[in-house]
């Protein structure tokens, strides 16, 4: 049974020799049955500590969590074990037992079934996952891609409550690694699955999950859709982590935001210094007037190089060397070149210093 899984006030204490440290500081999130969340987060955030206490590895400090309406771990206290969770988990190592075949390092997880009804299980999701035909392979016999979905089928078949993936793009190559996440996304709708994906590179969340969450500081900074973290991060920080973009300082004077030497119009902000932020994408060089998008004056193109579908440039204001500038743009420009910067003014990201 796919259930919702609910976090309600988490903590975590961790001691760190005599100090105590708090690395989860009172989380709470609601993952819909049926949906796929994903947990994006720098280094030693707290997202392997929270997918651990989700799945009953690891007991909260403080705090419960449910699924349903079944309180499954509450303030230092498992109520129902791991192996009683039935979750269904793939780690970035895959961790396939390497003298099994693929068949039976799928059939070892699943307790419910046996004989004819395992086989057509097995065969049905390797159907769909397109590795019917490894099966009888053992897992060094296997490409990543393949060892990746033998690992995805064994959390798959035992029908778990919640599937739970650990970084689980992270070791394939970057040739297939798009292929393998609109897979998981495909088979995570397909089993009708509740699903926690956790990897610090946004695009495996953005490709796989309907709602993120940016964990930062022991806590979620914001939770939404891909599009509203990517378009509208609530902070420099989670702009930075969910994307490339450039900072500036600006300042909100009467109704315009002045940035470099443009003006943007912005609406309902207070007066004063603020952070600016712009991504590559959302800003262009051009020597003439580009129709719907907003000037920041001149620049000096430094670096122009081809990055396989686009160019990328650096550049600077002329007026100061040391502001540099991310731009993705549709044609390579001279080194030295000097052209007008434009911005899309409605893409501006404006934050409180
Ligand atoms: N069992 C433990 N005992 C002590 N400290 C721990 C323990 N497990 C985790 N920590 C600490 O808690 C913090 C969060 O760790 P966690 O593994 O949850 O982070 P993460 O966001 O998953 O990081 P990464 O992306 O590097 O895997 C780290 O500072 C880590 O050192």
């Amino acid at each position: 049974m796919v259930v919702t899984v609910k976090v309600s006030k988490v903590t975590k204490t961790f001691r760190k020799g005599k100090t105590p440290v708090e690395v989860l500081k009172g989380v709470d999130l609601v993952i819909e049955r049926g949906a796929c969340m994903g947990i994006l987060g720098p280094s030693g955030t707290g997202k392997t500590t929270l997918m651990r206490i989700i799945a009953g590895l690891e007991v909260p400090t403080s705090g419960d969590v449910y699924f349903d309406d079944k309180l499954v771990s509450t303030s230092n206290r498992i109520v129902v074990p791991p192996e009683r969770r039935n979750i269904g988990m793939v780690f970035q190592s895959w961790a396939l037992y390497p003298n099994m075949k693929a068949y039976d390092n799928i059939a070892f997880a699943v307790k419910n079934r046996k004989g004819e009804e395992l086989r057509k299980k097995i065969e049905e999701i390797a159907e769909v996952l397109d590795i019917k035909k490894v099966l009888d392979r053992y897992p060094r016999e296997l490409s990543g891609g393949q060892q990746q979905r033998v690992a995805l089928a064994r959390a798959l078949a035992k029908d778990p409550s919640l599937l739970v993936l650990d970084e689980p793009f992270s070791n394939l190559d970057a040739r297939i690694r798009d292929s393998a996440r609109a897979l998981v996304k495909k088979v995570q709708k397909e089993f009708g699955v509740t699903a926690i994906v956790v990897s610090h590179d946004p695009a495996d969340i953005f490709s796989v999950a309907d709602v993120a969450g940016v964990l930062l500081d022991g806590n979620f900074a914001q939770v939404g859709s891909p599009i509203e973290l990517y378009d509208s991060p609530v902070s420099a920080r989670v702009a930075r982590l969910v994307g490339e973009i450039n900072e500036l300082d600006g300042q909100v004077e009467g109704g315009k935001l002045k940035v470099l030497n443009g003006t943007v119009e912005v609406k309902g902000l207070d007066e004063g210094e603020v952070k600016v932020g712009m991504r590559p994408e959302d800003l262009k060089v051009s020597e003439d007037q580009v129709p719907g998008m907003v000037s920041l004056g001149k620049v000096r193109v430094k670096v122009s190089s081809y990055t396989g579908s686009s160019f990328r440039l650096v550049v600077s204001p002329i007026e100061d060397d040391r502001v540099e500038l991310y731009v993705n743009s549709d044609r390579p420009m001279d080194i030295n070149s000097i052209a007008l910067l434009y911005v899309r003014p409605e893409k501006v990201k404006i934050f409180r210093k």
